[in-house]
């Protein structure tokens, strides 16, 4: 069993851990918080070990009622590989205590490329990984594109993408952040991060990303146009995306055209905290023009889809399954992960 650490029990991390635990190769050996919050009593529910960064709050923790299991470093020592899922910035500071450990890492999005040295897709780049100590997994709407732009590159080559991301404000309980009443551009200038974010993954694409941020909390939704290098068809493009595993098809006979429909979908699925893994392609919305010009919406619930990226890419750093084909199907089958459409 892999035994794996999850340093910050939050949106992503709280994820992760139930993702690792329905594992059957890997164990949570412990998660960690700050402070005291709902998400703390949630790890004591579950179960988890829960470890705290400074030990002079844990009568803090104690008095709140939830055991303190010990110090993040006795945590990390614990552990064969870390999920570092504190907010963006901090990990940057976590990597020196995980080298001088000696520990394997992966970082999430809100880190920059240069954290890890190692950005990581499944289906992208699996078998690179298990080279490197540290990983990082690309943030949600960068792997979101990375899936669907790897897929048409493998089965008719991509020339150029042109993409617009409308991303939602803020998480569902985050409710300190906006817009209430506004369209922001994020940023005003060309392109946003997602570009040069997915081109750490998949170096050769030429890519121009464009975003803007929306009142909404659940899903991004991604506007993409793709130029293909060979000639194809809707039909053949829409057997690509019903061979992905984590690309599933928002069907048009659903009637779902938006976010909000798409996730009342998900939550009658009863998909774990109405979850989509993974991407949502709008059937409707597939379109070839001039036989190489492809069009599509795509909604991208960014609590969600890379938490199985994580999955995999621990298996992928340590080495324990050699086949991405293998982990993908491992991680799938294990999460209840069989994509809508
Ligand atoms: N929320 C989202 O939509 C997505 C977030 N990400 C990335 O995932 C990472 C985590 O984001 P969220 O889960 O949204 O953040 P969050 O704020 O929901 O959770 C972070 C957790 O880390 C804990 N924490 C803070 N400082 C810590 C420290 N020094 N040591 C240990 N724990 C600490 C907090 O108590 C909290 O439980 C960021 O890099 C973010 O950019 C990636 C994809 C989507
Ligand atoms: O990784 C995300 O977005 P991104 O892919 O646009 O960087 C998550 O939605 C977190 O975004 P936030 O920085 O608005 O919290």
């Amino acid at each position: 069993m892999i035994k794996v650490a999850i340093n910050g029990f939050g949106t992503i991390g709280k994820r992760v851990a139930d993702a690792v635990a329905a594992q059957p190769d890997m164990e949570v050996i412990g998660v960690s918080k700050t402070s005291v919050s709902a998400e703390a009593y949630i790890a004591k529910e579950r179960g988890y070990p829960l470890y705290i960064a400074d030990l002079s709050k844990r009568e803090t923790f104690e008095k709140a009622g939830i055991e303190v299991a010990g110090d993040v470093e006795a945590m990390l020592k614990a552990a064969d590989i870390v999920v570092d899922a504190t907010p963006g910035g901090v990990g940057e500071k976590n990597r020196p205590i995980y080298e001088r450990l000696g520990k394997k890492a992966i970082f999430q999005g809100g880190e920059d490329h240069e954290v890890a040295g190692f950005s990581f897709n499944a289906h992208a780049n699996y078998k690179e990984a298990e080279k490197h100590q540290f990983a990082r997994v690309v943030s949600c709407n960068s792997t979101g594109l990375v899936r669907i732009i790897h897929a048409l590159d493998q089965a008719f080559g991509v020339a150029r993408v042109r993409a617009v991301m409308v991303r939602r404000a803020a998480d569902p309980d985050d409710v300190k952040r906006g817009p209430v009443d506004a369209i922001v551009l994020n940023p005003a200038t060309i392109p946003s991060h997602h570009g040069p974010d997915v081109n750490t993954v998949l170096p050769h694409i030429n890519i121009v990303t464009l975003a803007m941020i929306v009142p909404t909390t659940f899903m991004h939704m991604h506007s993409i146009q793709m130029d293909l290098k060979k000639e194809t068809t809707r039909e053949e493009v829409l057997k690509v995306f019903e061979n992905h595993s984590r690309i599933g098809l928002v069907r048009k006979a659903t009637g779902i055209k938006s976010n909000a429909q798409l996730r009342e979908y998900t939550q009658d699925l009863g998909r774990p905290r109405t979850d989509l893994w993974e991407n949502g392609v709008f059937e409707e919305s597939v379109s070839i023009l001039d036989g190489k010009e492809f069009y599509c919406f795509q909604a991208i619930h960014q609590e969600a889809d890379v938490v199985p990226e994580n999955i995999d890419c621990i298996r992928a750093l340590m080495g324990t399954v050699k086949d991405p084909q293998e982990s993908i199907r491992m991680t799938n089958e294990a999460l209840g992960l069989v994509a809508i459409g």
